[in-house]
């Protein structure tokens, strides 16, 4: 059921949203995998002219397997759209990214995530139903990931404690002995929050922590998501007009 609703995620962000002469930017996790599916078969079907820049090592392997033409921000740092997933959208399109429902290595991609977003001129979410939330903490359990130089994971995690209450886990591997490591080299904490913030202010704070590279908090970044639903049905979402 999950897994039809992913696949009507991705075939409608793709059908929507990519057109010829287009660099797209290309997310990671299960849900994308059947938008670089949906991208691949236009591409040949309608003989498009696309270049992809990944946004972690799996995108990156997606894209060649696909036998799609793989750039990267130096060549283009300037993309038309970026399509990717999300462990939570919240009503105002704020997301948790980091999460994943996959294996580990598709997990923790979200500093890439975010910079290959920040390049995009359109940043459009896939999800399925389970990820629709009105508010953050509502559907996703497993807390906010927050990327971190390894070497200050403890004082880094002692802060998000004390400051902004819950606590905050070094993320652990499982088929590996020690901690999660990203593409980044860096560590993983899950920062499992007590109640909802306001989380355009508590995203910043916690990036001016010494140690935080990047937080898995997406705030006001993403301009349409796509639900696939149950039914089979579609669900789109927009920021709200304030
Ligand atoms: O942010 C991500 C990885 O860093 C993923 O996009 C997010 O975790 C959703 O994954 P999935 O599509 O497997 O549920």
């Amino acid at each position: 059921m999950a897994e039809e609703a992913k696949k009507l995620a991705g075939y409608a962000a793709v059908d929507n949203h990519v057109q010829n002469n287009q660099v797209v930017g290309v997310g990671s996790g299960s849900t994308i995998v059947y938008a670089v599916d949906r991208l691949a078969e236009r591409v040949r079907q309608e003989k498009l002219n696309i270049v992809c820049v990944p946004t972690s090592f799996q995108a990156r392997q997606l894209i060649l397997q696909h036998g799609l033409t793989l750039s990267d921000l130096d060549r283009h740092p300037e993309l038309d759209v970026a399509i990717d997933g999300a462990d939570e959208v919240d009503a105002a399109l704020t997301l948790i990214k980091g999460g994943g429902s996959l294996s580990p290595a598709h997990r923790g991609c979200l500093t890439q995530e975010k910079i290959v977003a920040g390049c995009a001129k359109h940043f459009i979410v896939i999800a399925d139903f389970r990820k629709d939330s009105s508010v953050l903490g509502q559907q996703w359990k497993k807390g906010v990931p927050i990327e971190v130089i390894p070497m200050a994971y403890v004082p880094v995690s002692r802060t998000i404690a004390k400051r902004f209450g819950g606590e905050a886990v070094l993320r652990m591997a499982v088929s590996k002995a020690g901690p999660v490591v990203t593409d980044n080299s860096n560590f993983i904490l899950d920062w499992k929050f007590e109640h909802a913030q306001n989380w355009k202010e508590v995203n910043t704070a916690i990036k001016m922590i010494p140690g935080v590279v990047e937080t898995g908090l997406f705030v006001g970044m993403a301009e349409r998501v796509y639900f696939g639903m149950e039914d089979g049905s579609v669900r789109v979402r927009d920021p709200p007009v304030i």
